[in-house]
């Protein structure tokens, strides 16, 4: 018989080393780690504890090291067990002797006593993480000036952004639900807010997505009825957004059991969209299209706050490898395009190789983003991008880091 709580941490176990071994997302780790954890909350226990572990790493391991004479292999399962000791009593405030209870039980022999000796030796020397989470040096190097801006970021979980289906009602949700609002449309609650509890969810009056995330819809402005391509769709929250801001909209995907989402989020929002399951590489579209919205696959190294997998299993190599697919799709999206329509190009991520180098297709010149379309205290880059990282709006609680291109066909 497990004890409880057992199961939860040795869940937690196994989505650590999916992502650090097998270079998984903590998503798609999450149904085999927690298949047999029973009930919500210590699903959920599992998910913040492998999360907290992740977002700490480095300063965890500087703890784990401080107390050790023989430094511990990477890869040692005692190593792995007090990270998730330690981010539980130093994040989430566990008590140390549940914390020992469940931990402990994961090893056994000497590898059991050896954690349980650098554990009681950190207890006893009260030790803390920093402010802001140390990022693993490959990742700082990447990030380079904005990465303190960046991880101190990281340091929390963000807030919950809400994208409201109807933008006039903006106030009064704000003053129903108690949140913010830094656009029209968009709603900001406290970090932590369960979301199926809150009013409107079951009437589809919004659906979660972060402000970065909802800017690159925006900036194909009002359909009026006209013809828009959800480049690379599911689960939807574009299609929604563009949708609701009036356009006739064909979302494609390549994934089936994602685009099920997306035909769920159109269903609860009342929102319409001829849904198309495709590989974008493959497919060819009956006729062109006034405006094309390619939110491509990408790093996604840009939630890193709600997704801190992303600071241990994306490298050169995947990099490299979703550059080179975006530039396919932004040439294959370039020649949808009616003349005169809109394209816009947008990505998760916060690397130059899928944001910044990316090239003006052939045959589409830039259309540049202006300040007055974005949130007050964002600018467009000299080139007319927009280039959002999770350090920004520190004072409102920041927003995802996103690289948004705006091109049309003369
Ligand atoms: C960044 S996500 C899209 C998020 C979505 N736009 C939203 O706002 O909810 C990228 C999507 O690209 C899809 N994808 C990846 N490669 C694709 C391909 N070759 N053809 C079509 N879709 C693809 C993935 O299944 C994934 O759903």
């Amino acid at each position: 018989m497990d004890i409880p709580g057992l199961p939860a941490r040795r869940a937690a176990l196994n989505l650590v080393d999916a992502v650090l071994r097998r270079g998984e997302t903590l998503d798609q780790a999450a149904g085999a780690a927690l298949a047999r954890v029973k009930g919500d909350a210590d699903r959920a226990l599992a998910r913040a504890i492998a999360g907290e572990t992740l977002r700490w790493k480095v300063d965890l391991d500087a703890l784990i090291d401080s107390a050790t004479r023989q430094r511990l292999p990477d890869d040692a399962k005692p190593r792995a067990v007090l990270q998730l000791m330690l981010a539980q009593v130093l994040r989430l405030e566990t008590p140390p002797h549940a914390v020992i209870a469940t931990g402990l039980s994961l090893l056994i022999g000497g590898p059991r006593r050896l954690a349980h000796g650098v554990f009681s030796t950190l207890m006893k020397q009260n030790a803390a993480l920093p402010g802001v989470p140390t990022l693993p040096e490959d990742v700082a190097g990447r990030w380079g000036e904005r990465g303190d801006a960046i991880a101190a970021a990281l340091a929390e979980p963000p807030p919950l952004d809400l994208a409201l289906r109807d933008p006039d009602a903006t106030a009064e949700w704000a003053e129903r639900m108690g949140g913010t609002s830094l656009l029209p449309g968009h709603l900001r609650l406290p970090r932590g807010t369960a979301v199926e509890h809150l009013p409107g969810f079951r009437d589809g009056a919004w659906w979660v997505q972060d402000l970065a995330a909802s800017l690159p819809a925006r900036l194909l402005g009002p359909g009026e009825g006209r013809t828009a391509l959800d480049l690379c769709a599911a689960p939807g929250g574009k299609t929604m957004q563009l949708a609701a801001q009036g356009w006739q909209v064909t979302s494609l995907d390549n994934s089936k059991r994602r685009l099920e989402r997306l035909r769920e989020n159109l269903a609860r929002t009342r929102l319409e969209a001829e849904v198309v399951l495709a590989d974008a590489l493959a497919w060819e579209p009956e006729q062109k299209f006034d405006a094309i919205l390619l939110d491509a696959p990408c790093t996604a190294t840009g939630t890193a706050r709600r997704h801190p997998d992303v600071l241990h299993r994306i490298g050169p190599r995947q990099i490299e490898e979703m550059a080179d697919l975006q530039a396919r799709l932004v040439q294959r999206a370039a020649g949808w395009l009616k003349s005169g329509g809109r394209l816009v190009y947008a990505v998760c991520s916060l690397e130059a190789e899928e944001g910044e180098d990316q090239v003006v297709p052939a045959g589409l010149s830039p259309l540049p983003i202006t300040t007055g379309e974005l949130p007050a205290g964002l600018v467009p880059t000299p080139s007319g991008s927009l280039r959002t990282d999770p350090g920004m709006l520190a004072e409102n609680g920041g927003l995802d880091g996103f690289f948004v291109s705006r091109w049309t066909k003369d």
